[in-house]
């Protein structure tokens, strides 16, 4: 299973990170996000993927930044078409969709991105497009029937592990932390996520 540990940009902390076993590292451009990177990172982890996390960012400005912050992944937050995902294509990086998910509806309207798409991510519906600390109802998921692998996020914190110790869906590919493991926005707190990502790991999930 993937573990993407996402809001990063202070540059000890990162190093700390890049330790707890986490699989991809995702960085904010979004100003109005407590957890916006502004410029380049002063340390990109070498051994982690990178994903960009956009909402409603222009083409030209996210290929400005795959090239500078040295991308693996996009992830789209915002009202992104299944068009503009794929004009990200050619770019060569992987494109991941995040979705808000609050209605069985929600979940339907991702199967237009199917052929644009390498991942979806599932998170709680929020007026800041994401980091909400908040989880969403799970249950909404029985109504994915897609062929795109998903992470899981929204509100994922040290106390997780048995809520996720009990979810099952085909198309699980891994899950997306961010603020429940936060000392202060931006900020992770690097012992409790190798205590977690550890025993994530560890448990029967990790096929
Ligand atoms: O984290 C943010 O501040 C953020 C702001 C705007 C768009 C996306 C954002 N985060 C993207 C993520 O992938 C988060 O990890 C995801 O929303 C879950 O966050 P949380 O509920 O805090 O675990």
């Amino acid at each position: 299973m993937i573990v993407k540990v996402c809001g990063m940009r202070d540059a000890e902390n990162i190093r700390q990170v890049e330790q707890t076993g986490a699989d991809w590292m995702g960085f904010i451009d979004y100003d109005r996000s407590p957890r916006y990177v502004k410029g380049v990172p002063e340390y990109l982890p070498a051994s982690l993927q990178k994903v960009g996390v956009f909402v409603n960012a222009s083409l030209p400005h996210i290929q400005e930044r795959i090239a500078d912050w040295r991308l693996d992944f996009v992830q789209l937050h915002g009202k992104e078409s299944p068009d503009f995902c794929q004009q990200l294509r050619p770019t060569g990086v992987k494109v991941i969709k995040a979705f808000s998910l609050h209605t069985p509806e929600d979940v339907q309207a991702t199967e237009e991105y199917v052929p644009y798409c390498d991942y979806f991510l599932f998170d709680t519906p929020c007026k800041e497009y994401g980091g909400s600390g908040k989880t969403f109802d799970w249950e909404l998921l029985t109504h994915y029937q897609g062929s795109v692998p998903f992470l899981l996020s929204g509100g994922l914190n040290p106390t997780s592990l048995e809520a996720l110790s009990a979810f099952h869906h085909p198309q699980w590919a891994g899950i997306d932390l961010n603020s429940g493991f936060e000392q202060a926005p931006g900020i992770k707190d690097a012992a409790s996520l190798s205590t977690f990502i550890h025993s994530f790991k560890q448990n029967k999930y990790n096929f």
